[in-house]
């Protein structure tokens, strides 16, 4: 195989033309879009295949990001992309389901995708990823799209990034970069940002030298930038130097603001207030199962990782306990390892928490990877003896037969539609049976000049008789050790 192969030889394409405005996630639900058909074309042991889907930008994601911090990680533009894929392992159906997965993700940063190209490998090409002939093949794509990024599905070494974007001539960036992005663009508490900003630089550090003197000059930013500049190498060492100076202070900053929300963390477990954590892959409707289960505004958004920062809401069982309601960010596959670092802080809440809610989109082809991803997740985070309820949600579209496979498999789950509210109730119910009960059963008459203690029991426990008697409300409750401790003055005097 020669360089100088032409890119329409030997790489079939489908001629699949995306109606205007299909989203990246109607995308991964269309089969047709990356999958086999008659497409397939083996080519001795490389396998391409493109599909040029007329994806459009999504209305209102900016690729721009707001000023993460003082030290601008980079300033992508992610306009017009080109996929790239190593398939090694598994079927094709699995490499195009991540590439797809990889559209979605990158329409999500904003981009417009334009093509997608796997090809197999037993491993990727430790120079240039996918090999030498496919590098140039790909170059000629690019020129032919007019594409000004190339993004591939995996972790580049700073080498093969290098020498990919030698070939390519243009911007070349991995999943990891993709993610970072994405998480850049979406986080929102001061927590988050700084997350995301350490998490930049820490993958951004060993290929500084790699970005070139266009990431120096970003790095460098405009004050100071002159008074440092001097030749490649000494500039890339002061932005170093920079950097993790930088990375350190941000810790410090972290661990202060960890301490914040540890203290929070603790009240609520001293008043025991029961937790329940919703966790589940991106875009599952983690956000919309919380709206539906409180009322509450949560931000619900089309797109993968709408919400990066942990949401705590308060919520009632049917039978009028109170309990704690927290939504975290979406899990993806591949997550970057030092993203998982990065958010543990949210992850922690699910490992904290005395319930999970896994919810999985019932109206994805193969729910069981996304169910796996994340189980891998928890499994990271220490949360194994957490209980779990697994809520297959979107059922109104799911497909039957998926929805079967999976109530079958999955023992403790339930099938639901935040959208409909359909199985809300049930869900409701399950919440209620599945969360722990306080332990401390007692009858208090409360004076009742101390109503609130009346009203805690109310929150805070269990009611199982409400009297009232001259002296005061007669209460046969079961409550955590803290509130019986205060209801103990009451405890009427045995008779006799
Ligand atoms: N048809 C249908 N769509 C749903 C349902 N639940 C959620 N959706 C849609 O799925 C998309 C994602 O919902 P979110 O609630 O933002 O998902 P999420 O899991 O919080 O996503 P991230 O925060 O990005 O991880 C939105 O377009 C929702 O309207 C459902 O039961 N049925
Ligand atoms: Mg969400």
């Amino acid at each position: 195989m020669t360089s100088s192969s032409s890119p329409s030889q030997d790489t079939k394409r489908l001629a699949h033309t995306y109606p205007e405005g299909l989203r990246a996630d109607a995308l991964m639900e269309e089969d047709v879009a990356w999958s086999n058909g008659n497409g397939a074309e083996w080519d001795g042991d490389q396998f391409d295949r493109s599909d040029r889907a007329a994806l459009r930008r999504v209305v209102g994601l900016s690729t721009e990001l707001e000023d993460v911090t003082e030290v601008e990680y980079r300033q992508l533009r992610l306009e017009r992309v080109v996929l790239v894929g190593v398939w090694t392992t598994g079927t094709a159906r699995d490499a195009e389901n991540s590439l797809a997965e990889l559209a979605a993700l990158a329409e999500t940063a904003g981009a417009l995708v334009l093509d997608g190209v796997i090809q197999r490998r037993d491993k990727p090409d430790p120079a240039t990823y996918i090999g030498s002939g496919k590098a140039q093949e790909l170059r000629e794509i690019v020129l032919e799209t007019g594409a000004d990024t190339v993004i591939c599905d995996g972790e580049l070494s700073p080498g093969q990034l290098i020498q990919l974007e030698d070939v390519a001539k243009v911007k070349v960036i991995d999943r990891t970069a993709l993610i970072l992005d994405i998480f850049a663009q979406h986080a929102k508490s001061r927590e988050g940002k700084a997350q995301v900003a350490l998490a930049q630089m820490q993958y951004m550090l060993p290929r500084l030298r790699g970005w070139g003197q266009s990431l120096s000059r970003q790095m460098g930013g405009g004050r100071g930038g002159l008074a440092t500049r001097g030749p490649g190498e000494t500039k890339i060492e002061t932005d170093r130097r920079r950097i993790r100076e930088k990375m350190a202070k941000m810790r410090r900053e972290i661990a202060e603001m960890k301490t914040g929300r540890e203290v929070k963390r603790q009240e609520r477990r001293r008043h025991k207030v029961p937790s329940v954590a919703i966790a589940g892959y991106t875009n599952a409707g983690k956000s919309s199962l919380l709206n539906r289960l409180t009322g509450a505004g949560v931000l619900v958004e089309n797109a993968l990782f709408a919400t990066l920062d942990p949401t705590v809401r308060r919520a009632e069982t049917p039978s009028g306990r109170l309990y704690t309601l927290t939504d975290t960010v979406g899990f993806v596959r591949h997550l970057p390892h030092h993203l998982v670092e990065a958010f543990r802080s949210t992850m922690e809440e699910v490992g904290d928490a005395d319930l999970i809610l896994h919810v999985v989109d019932g109206s994805h082809p193969v729910p069981e990877e996304q169910l796996a991803a994340v189980r891998e997740v928890i499994r990271d985070v220490g949360a194994t003896d957490v209980p779990e309820i697994v809520v297959i949600n979107k059922a109104d579209l799911a497909d039957p037969l998926v929805l079967q496979r999976l109530l079958r498999v999955e023992k403790h789950s339930i099938a639901v539609s935040a959208r409909t509210g359909k199985g809300i109730d049930e869900l409701l119910a399950l919440i209620d049976s599945e969360l722990p009960r306080p332990s401390v059963e007692i009858e208090a008459l409360v004076p009742y000049t101390r109503g609130k203690l009346v009203a805690r029991a109310h929150d805070e426990g269990e009611v199982i008789s409400e009297e009232h008697t001259p002296e005061g409300t007669l209460l046969k409750v079961r409550v955590h050790e803290e509130l019986a401790a205060e209801l103990t003055p009451y405890v009427p005097a045995p008779l006799a």
